[in-house]
């Protein structure tokens, strides 16, 4: 039997994980947070030091980390042993996980950690290009999309409540600078996949955004 895939794709701060992983635990399902797998590779390259431009250096980066994940309530990612959960979530991260993720070649070599998630009874795999590319044969695909100002402003109360102090005209320039670059790189952009349910959560709750989702699924 054939695992069945739900994707979600859609840009930074439109609700994916928090749908995905409640989602997810709804269904019983294995949960992907493929931007994780990106912001892991960011901090690696981060803490190397690396040249960003340097696409070989980070390659070797990416086949030779080793990543574990524990899809509790929250996820908790460990590089290399090391417990990086409290980087993963700073927009530096997300900004060079963004540079890096425009690579081909970065890509093709995290392709496989990705498809690795697809275990039975199913998967929820949240990303970009969820639905378009890693698991173009998902039965049912969702792009999950929100204002760039909404989406900002969720990142901003998101960072206050965590105690980082924020600057909200700055998240949504950030907000709005990794949207051109997700969606205008070459390889994998971000768009609609084709047969997606189109979702707009500019003003849904949390709860009815994941309503609509299970639906889909019964
Ligand atoms: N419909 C909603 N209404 C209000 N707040 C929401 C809604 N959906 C998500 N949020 C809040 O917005 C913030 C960002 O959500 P989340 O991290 O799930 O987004 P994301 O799409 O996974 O972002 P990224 O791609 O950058 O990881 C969280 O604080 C979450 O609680
Ligand atoms: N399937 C994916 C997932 C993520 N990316 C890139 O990583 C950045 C961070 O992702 P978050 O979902 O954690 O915000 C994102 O801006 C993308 O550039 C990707 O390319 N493909």
């Amino acid at each position: 039997m054939q695992t069945p895939v739900l994707t979600i794709d859609g840009p930074s701060g439109a609700g994916k994980g928090t749908v995905s992983r409640a989602v997810a635990k709804l269904l019983g399902w294995n949960y992907l947070d493929s931007g994780s797998i990106y912001r892991s590779l960011a901090v690696a390259a981060l803490k190397a030091d690396l040249d960003l431009s340097d696409i070989l250096a980070i390659c070797r980066v990416a086949e030779a980390m080793s990543l574990e994940f524990d899809c509790g309530d929250e996820l908790i990612v460990k590089l290399d042993g090391a417990d990086i959960t409290s980087q993963l979530g700073t927009e530096t991260t997300g900004n060079t996980a963004s540079i890096i993720a425009a690579y081909p070649e970065v890509r093709a070599v995290l392709f496989q950690k990705q498809k690795d998630f697809q275990r039975l009874p199913g998967l929820v795999a949240d990303g970009r290009d969820m639905g378009s590319v890693v698991f173009q044969d998902a039965k049912i695909k969702v792009y999950l999309t929100a204002s760039a100002e909404e989406r900002a402003l969720r990142r901003y109360k998101q960072l206050i409540e965590k105690g980082i102090d924020a600057n909200l005209p700055q998240i949504t320039r950030e907000i709005e600078e990794r949207d051109f670059r997700d969606q205008q790189r070459a390889t994998a952009p971000l768009t609609v996949p084709e047969g997606a349910h189109y979702i707009d959560s500019s003003s849904l709750t949390i709860q009815q955004v994941i309503d609509q989702v299970v639906n889909l699924v019964d």
